[in-house]
């Protein structure tokens, strides 16, 4: 039976309730002690509450305490509070420190029936929400309900106990190596090392040993033997992040070691056999690559046998909201806060936001505002966005679509340089993006004050 914890010192009302709410398993408490303790005990779903609490029964002081303790405590409980039929304001202060609704005494109790009654509705639909959107979960841990992430994690389950080499295409933070470690957990090598590798990160003439290991003596500084990534992986799964950064000159070394198998260390001699399960990503597009001879077409071929593109989240619609939500409830645990959701102007602009960063802007600018907000619902403000207009701004309306973008971005780098004193990881940190994609942002800008 549902459980509802009425908190009210007056035993009229109390015995009124008990007759009159006969569908649930009614606990009562007289005071904000007891209230807490019934609370732990019994975890009901829904509250009602009193402001008008002893020791201060004409002051709502204590009732806000035990509202705002309840909600620190069970942050999904609903709270109905009752109030005196001239005492507004607090009825509508504890509405913002988060309480359901509220309701003016005298009790009607067919009228506080209905007021429960939807609210116990309410967390029944929100467990419901909470379980779909576990199992819905594709793959175990990738977020998301839109048709086109759903679309790439069914591809990616299709192929997850198969051993074709998968090339993972998407803009920087879209989740690739997420989707990586989803189709490695699901291959018959999840007990199994999965070793991952950006091959922009490394700079180009230390990138081959890191893969394929050196001999001791191989060069100044090799004083032992090393393997590289490629042998940590053995009967696992390496991924290959930015493959397409990767120097021409290691490709051809690549292809062979994809091709038959085999590798050789950095200064060996030994063929050393390799059972390895590759997948690849890249943000850049290869296929031009391979045009301009940037890329060897044969090795494209290779690592591309079957090709899963994931969506920019700007082209996923209310995922925006689902990713939010989640990563809200995961920081609320790290942080041990109880922040409870998102304001209207939040969520507007939440959904308004272009999010050239993609996830991993959105989970930055989630943490900062889950550690800097003070009131139980994240404003537009503390997520440091501004509510979308419709109208386009005056200046913009003479450029197109991609000056405006230009302009925008360009903008938001300088901002964030500034913001960061001009340090360029933690510009990056702050726009969401890995320095690689920063610095191309520079390039392709020409912002070289910036670099410089
Ligand atoms: N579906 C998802 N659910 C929850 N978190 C996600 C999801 N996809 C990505 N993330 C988070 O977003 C961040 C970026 O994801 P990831 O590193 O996989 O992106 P990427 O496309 O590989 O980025 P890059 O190309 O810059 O390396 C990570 O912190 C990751 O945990």
């Amino acid at each position: 039976m549902a459980k509802l914890l009425v908190v009210d010192d007056d035993k009229g009302i109390q015995k009124q309730l008990k007759w009159g709410l006969s569908d649930y398993e009614i606990i009562f408490a007289d005071d904000r002690q007891s209230a807490i303790t019934q609370l732990r005990r019994f975890e009901p779903e829904v509250v009602t509450l009193d402001l008008g609490l002893p020791p201060d029964a004409a002051n709502a002081s204590e009732g806000i305490a035990a509202l705002t303790e309840i909600l620190s405590l069970a942050p999904k409980t609903k709270v109905i509070v009752l109030t005196g039929n001239t005492d507004k304001e607090n009825a509508l202060k504890s509405v913002e420190l988060g309480a359901y609704d509220f309701y003016q005494k005298p009790v009607d109790v067919d009228t506080l029936n209905t007021i429960i009654a939807r609210a116990f509705n309410l967390v029944e639909l929100e467990q419901e929400n909470r379980r779909l959107s576990k199992t819905d979960a594709a793959m175990g841990t990738i977020i998301g309900n839109s048709d086109s992430i759903l679309a790439a994690a069914k591809r990616a389950e299709k192929i997850a106990k198969t051993e074709i080499t998968t090339l993972l295409l998407g803009e920087s933070g879209t989740g690739k190596e997420v989707f990586a470690r989803a189709i490695h957990n699901s291959s018959d090598r999840a007990n199994k090392a999965f070793v991952a590798i950006n091959c922009a990160s490394i700079p180009e003439n230390l990138l081959e040993s890191e893969l394929f290991g050196y001999e001791k003596g191989a060069f100044t500084g090799a004083n032992k033997t090393t393997k590289g990534k490629i042998e940590t992986a053995q009967s696992g799964t390496l991924f290959l992040d930015e493959i397409g950064d990767m120097p021409i000159a290691l490709q051809a070394k690549m292809l062979r070691f994809l091709q038959e198998r085999v590798i050789e260390r950095v200064g060996g001699r030994e063929e050393i056999p390799v059972d390895i399960r590759v997948i690849c990503a890249t943000h850049r597009n290869l296929q031009d690559m391979s045009a301009q001879e940037t890329f060897r077409e044969d090795l494209f071929y290779r690592i591309s046998e079957l090709i899963i593109n994931i969506p920019p989240l700007r082209d996923r619609g209310n995922d925006v909201l689902l990713l939010a939500k989640s990563f809200l409830d995961s920081y609320n645990d790290q942080f041990n806060k109880s922040i409870r959701g998102f304001s209207d102007d939040a969520k507007a602009a939440l959904a308004g936001h272009k999010w050239p960063g993609n996830i991993r802007e959105l989970q930055n600018k989630l943490k900062t505002a889950v550690v800097m907000a003070d009131t139980p619902f994240i404003t537009a403000d503390d997520l440091g966005l501004f509510v979308a207009s419709d109208t386009p701004t005056p200046e913009f309306t003479s450029l197109n679509l991609r000056e405006v973008r230009e302009k925008a971005e360009t903008a938001a780098i300088r901002h964030a340089y500034n913001l960061s004193e001009k340090n360029i990881s933690r510009t990056a940190e702050l726009l969401g993006v890995t320095r690689p994609t920063l610095y191309s942002l520079l390039d392709k800008y020409e912002m070289t004050d910036i670099k410089s």
